[in-house]
């Protein structure tokens, strides 16, 4: 599908966006969290360009990641089971000192959202990240004001890829299926899309890891949410 057969008459609708990766650059301080808690553990770094492909499953996966040093984590003995119970929370209390701090909204977010709220459109966002992480970086970054509704990580039982937190903003928000729109940066966010049956817009600059973004099945990839305009 085009990007104009994605963006036409059934406008004003609804767009879900995902956060990390899509909205804001937030691997710096993911990654700097990361490494405090691995140096914590009294274990080497991971660095940002390791981290970057760590996220988009959520702080949990994260962790289970940068505990393994691989992005293909193996279910957990008991034992490894205690450190990560351990390693989430040294992570989580290190993120929320640092969330925010250097993170940047990508090029041509803003103007996006802009023109899509100057059309009618009424806009949530969509993440896997934990909940008390999702406000302060809105706000920090000064996207806050253009979301109506933040379903979290953990505001349902499932995340993305489940299409359930996808259906349920689109609800929220009184939009259907032929109204609604996820723009994302991952596998996680065209999958969750694909089974919720609304279309799905992909970008390439964020942290997808493993197949190229063209190739997720996405029904529109862009570089810049300015081409949505
Ligand atoms: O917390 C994560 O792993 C990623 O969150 P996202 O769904 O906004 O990309
Ligand atoms: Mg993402």
């Amino acid at each position: 599908m085009s990007l104009k057969g994605l963006f036409n008459a059934r406008w004003p609708g609804v767009a879900l966006f995902d956060l990390d990766g899509t909205l804001v650059d937030s691997a710096p301080d993911l990654a700097a969290a990361v490494d405090r808690m691995l140096e914590h553990l009294g274990r080497a770094p991971a660095g940002l360009d390791q981290v970057r492909q760590w996220v988009g499953n959520g702080a949990a996966i994260l962790v289970r990641r940068a505990l393994a040093g691989r992005i293909d984590w193996q279910p957990a003995t008991p034992r490894d089971d205690a450190l990560f119970q351990d390693a989430l929370a040294i992570f989580y209390h290190h993120y929320g000192q640092l969330n925010g701090q250097h993170a940047r909204v990508f090029p041509g977010v803003t103007d996006c959202l802009a023109h899509l709220e100057a059309h009618g459109c009424r806009l949530a966002v969509v993440t896997n990240k934990p909940g008390p992480f999702v406000a302060p970086l809105l706000e920090r970054v000064g996207l806050a004001r253009w979301f109506e509704l933040s379903v979290a990580g953990d505001t349902l039982p499932v995340k993305k890829p489940d299409p359930a937190p996808l259906l349920h903003a689109m609800t929220q928000l009184g939009g259907t299926r032929g109204t609604t729109v996820m723009v994302g940066d991952s596998a996680a966010d065209v999958n969750a899309a694909q089974a919720a049956g609304i279309p799905c817009v992909a970008v390439r600059y964020g942290y997808n890891f493993g197949q190229p973004v063209d190739a997720l099945g996405a029904d529109a990839v862009v570089d810049s949410l300015t081409e949505l305009l």
